[in-house]
């Protein structure tokens, strides 16, 4: 795939630096020479809100730890922006050293990484270094990065095979995440709504919506799973998260498997509506598979 999605002047922006995970699920849809690395989350989807890019890709859930709170709740309170693909990544982690260090590595003073790649391998941790304080990095390739700066320290980093050979990292032990099952979708977000059509995509359409629920109505949760269930139209996920209002006040975070045009959908949103629910809709989208 790659490169005929864009025109020249267009750019993505993706959590860096070069060799995270994000990074390696953008080059499933986009040439290397269009993609601009930013530290955080934020700054990529501001990026995109500021139209200074034409996309941004950032991380949204990973099957071990579930949703990345940072992309879901900015998305809900800070920007307004669609989703225009969705890109599903296999995860493999390993541990990676300086080469100065490699004989060393089982004596490792620190161990440096993305929180979500920290907990993937937590068992792991645990089991082989009980002790070793854990930091928290931005990115897993930002961990990788330090170690390469620092290479007198017996220092590790957890990320991926292309971290370790774009900072010239040696790998000393491999698929060390707890469980095999390892995968992380990334949204692909753009300021219309519009979807990403390129070859090798799932056929299955998803529609992602933001709801905010009447407040204190009882079965208010039951009445908008009514809305979808007597239609026949399957959910794949459903979250809430903190509103940020006030203790026990939530939004809603549900994935439809219909698109946003189709009849049944609209008949939905309208008795959401009716329901007196406040719905944000991030757009239908298709899913590209490694
Ligand atoms: O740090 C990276 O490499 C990222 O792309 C971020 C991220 C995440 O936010 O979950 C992406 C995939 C993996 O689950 C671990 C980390």
């Amino acid at each position: 795939m790659g490169g005929s999605l864009l025109s020249q002047d267009q750019r993505v922006a993706y959590l860096g630096p070069k060799g995270t995970f994000t990074h390696l699920a953008a080059q499933q849809l986009f040439l290397d020479d269009q993609l601009s690395s930013y530290q955080s989350i934020p700054a990529c989807i501001e990026a995109v809100a500021s139209k200074r890019v034409s996309y941004a890709i950032v991380p949204l859930e990973n099957a071990l730890e579930g949703t990345v709170p940072l992309t879901i709740d900015y998305l809900f309170h800070e920007a307004e922006l669609y989703v225009v693909g969705e890109v599903l990544t296999p995860i493999e982690q390993h541990l990676l050293v300086h080469p100065q260090q490699a004989k060393n590595w089982e004596t490792l003073t620190d161990i440096y990484s993305h929180p979500h790649a920290l907990a993937q391998c937590h068992k792991y941790l645990y089991n082989h270094f009980h002790g070793v304080p854990l930091h928290e990095t931005a990115s897993t390739a930002a961990a990788a990065k330090y170690i390469a700066e620092h290479p007198n320290e017996c220092i590790g980093a957890i990320g991926n095979k292309a971290a370790a050979e774009t900072y010239k990292l040696k790998i000393v032990e491999r698929y060390i995440h707890d469980f095999h099952f390892n995968h992380t979708r990334f949204f692909i977000l753009a300021n219309e709504n519009q979807r990403l059509l390129q070859q090798g995509h799932e056929e299955q359409i998803k529609t992602t919506l933001m709801i905010e629920l009447p407040s204190d109505r009882s079965g208010a949760l039951h009445q908008i799973l009514s809305v979808f269930a007597w239609r026949q139209i399957n959910l794949s996920k459903i979250e809430s998260r903190p509103l940020k209002t006030g203790l026990g006040d939530y939004f809603f975070t549900l994935d439809v498997l219909e698109d946003e045009n189709a009849p049944m959908m609209r008949g939905a949103m309208e008795e959401l509506a009716a329901l007196d629910c406040t719905v944000k809709t991030l757009g239908s989208y298709f899913t590209y598979k490694k």
